[in-house]
């Protein structure tokens, strides 16, 4: 059972609402950290939290049993409670046997593997073709939330590694509009469709899987269209049900959460999209982070680092958001992508006792491409009413050809950080109004508009390069912070009641709707 202890009544928790309300932001003591995984760095100087804060926090990590709940987590402990079952998807992205927990779980895992990876090669080599005995060229992947928000974020970060002549192409709601436009794109005869669902039972993807299906009996023919039908579930019951053929089935399990089931047999398109070895070298990094969180000390530890500077902000520094703003148009979907990992992880106000929390949990999640948003929303992040931790996310290693453009992108995600942190004080905007050929009225009623406070706290992120094995760190990094947090926070991370009422309701609605 996971500890049970209110964050509020720590010791810690005491401790930090003092240092808080006594430290005014200018004169926190701050800490200068970097801490370096493989090719990412992680640079923690412009935080909010001094060491002084942070030996706080990792005594309120230790009042709440952040080791313990750790050992449960990788030790497949049934963490998720309220719905028995264990949280293994870091067992979905070990390579080596001596890891694992138990003999079944490696077979598992390792046999479900090898049937994607071969899938993937027979359909890349033609060896398995489409129904019409020509090689497949489109690849489509029908699910909706884990089952298609990493999947689509990962295959636009790694594009450029792209190693398969199949395009992969999505289909995530149930506005048609998304049909009408694929079909005007793909031809049904040489397309793959996979239908991904853990449940094999979420209404959107099962009408659209229909649409397809339909319209593949009409075109292909009545046993033609399962040569064009794929399924990635934890029920095979259900897909065979479909009509989905065993040898066309995947598997995962329901100890695997949709939104970090990407590791799973859920990366089935993406393998097809970019190639067998793209994916595995995605998880082999996600393995690497995995092994960074269970062994670094937290002083040491990126994701607890993430993870408690997260909680200052939140809990003791009040922020309601915090933004994601990748310098990289590779990374575009990352903030949609994390946003249902946390949101719909630690956007909960029952503790794991039962009892309405009195603290904030999860902040909102939201975010774009850095350097748009600077012309956009950045106005709030530099002025506005509102504290909004951010991480900038920078590649450094480009996939195109245009070094000044790489020098610009880099100066701005670099300036951005250091006008947030530092600011412009009266004296420095008032020097630079002087300056210019304006009467002291002028200056005065303006002076106010041009200072920049500063101590708007952020964190740069550096990856020498967007590899695959570099998404899968940054990625799993991010599933560890919310994990941590969920823990501190004494809130259950793993399920998701929250998302039933509305489609409940739906249900009703479209009965009505008919009418
Ligand atoms: O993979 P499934 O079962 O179709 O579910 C899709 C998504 O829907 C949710 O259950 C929310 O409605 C998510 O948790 C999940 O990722």
């Amino acid at each position: 059972m996971l500890p049970r202890i209110n964050p509020t009544h720590t010791k810690a928790w005491k401790k930090l609402e003092n240092y808080y309300s006594a430290h005014s932001l200018s004169n926190n003591n701050k800490a200068t950290v970097r801490i370096v995984e493989s090719g990412l760095t992680y640079d923690f100087s412009k935080s909010l939290v001094s060491a002084e804060a942070f030996s706080m926090l990792t005594e309120l990590a230790d009042e709440c049993e952040l080791s313990r709940a750790i050992d449960d987590f990788f030790g497949g402990k049934a963490i998720n409670e309220t719905e028995k079952r264990a949280v293994l998807h870091t067992a979905l992205r070990q390579f080596s046997s001596n890891d694992y927990l138990s003999d079944d779980i490696y077979q598992k895992v390792t046999h479900e593997r090898s049937r994607i990876k071969n899938f993937v090669n027979e359909i890349l080599s033609g060896e398995r073709l489409a129904s019409n005995g020509k090689p497949f060229r489109h690849v489509v992947n029908i699910g909706i939330g884990g089952s298609d928000l990493g999947l689509r974020m990962a295959y636009k970060a790694l594009k450029p590694y792209k190693n398969s002549d199949l395009q992969l192409h999505f289909i995530n709601s149930i506005d048609a509009q998304q049909i009408e436009q694929l079909l005007q794109e793909i031809s049904l005869e040489e397309t793959l469709f996979v239908v991904v669902s853990k449940s094999f039972s979420t209404k959107e993807t099962l009408s659209n899987a229909n649409v397809f299906k339909d319209l593949c009996i009409e075109q292909l023919g009545k046993e033609n269209w399962k040569k064009h039908f794929a399924g990635v579930t934890v029920y095979p019951s259900a897909a065979a049900e479909f009509g989905i053929q065993p040898d066309y089935t995947f598997l995962f399990w329901d100890w695997v959460c949709g939104r970090f089931s990407m590791w799973s047999s859920v990366g089935l398109a993406l393998a097809l999209g970019l190639g067998y070895d793209i994916f595995e070298q995605m998880l082999r990094g996600a393995e690497k982070a995995d092994q960074h969180f269970k062994n670094q000390p937290f002083e040491e530890n990126i994701p607890v680092r993430l993870a408690l500077q997260g909680i200052a902000y939140t809990n003791f520094l009040k922020a309601q958001t915090e933004a994601i703003l990748p310098y990289s148009e590779l990374l575009g979907l990352l903030p949609t992508y994390l946003q249902q990992v946390a949101m719909e992880s630690n956007g909960k106000r029952i503790d794991r006792n039962g009892e309405v929390v009195d603290y904030a949990t999860a902040p909102i999640v939201w975010g774009d491409l850095g350097n748009n948003a600077q012309h956009s929303f950045f106005q709030l992040l530099h002025q506005g009413s509102w504290l909004v931790p951010a991480d900038f996310i920078l590649v450094k290693k480009y996939q195109h050809s245009f070094h000044e453009h790489q020098l610009q992108l880099a100066a701005n995600c670099y300036a951005q950080t250091e006008a947030l942190f530092k600011g412009k004080n009266e004296n420095e905007v008032r020097q630079q109004l002087q300056s210019k050929q304006l009467s002291e009225q002028e200056i005065e009623e303006l002076l106010p508009h041009k200072i920049f406070s500063g101590n708007k706290p952020s964190t740069l992120i550096e990856i020498d390069e967007l590899t695959p094995e570099n998404l899968g760190i940054l990625c799993s990094f991010y599933e560890h912070k919310y994990f941590v947090q969920g823990i501190i926070w004494n809130i259950y991370s793993f399920d998701q009641w929250g998302v039933e009422l509305g489609k409940e309701l739906a249900l009703n609605w479209e009965e009505q709707l008919k009418k």
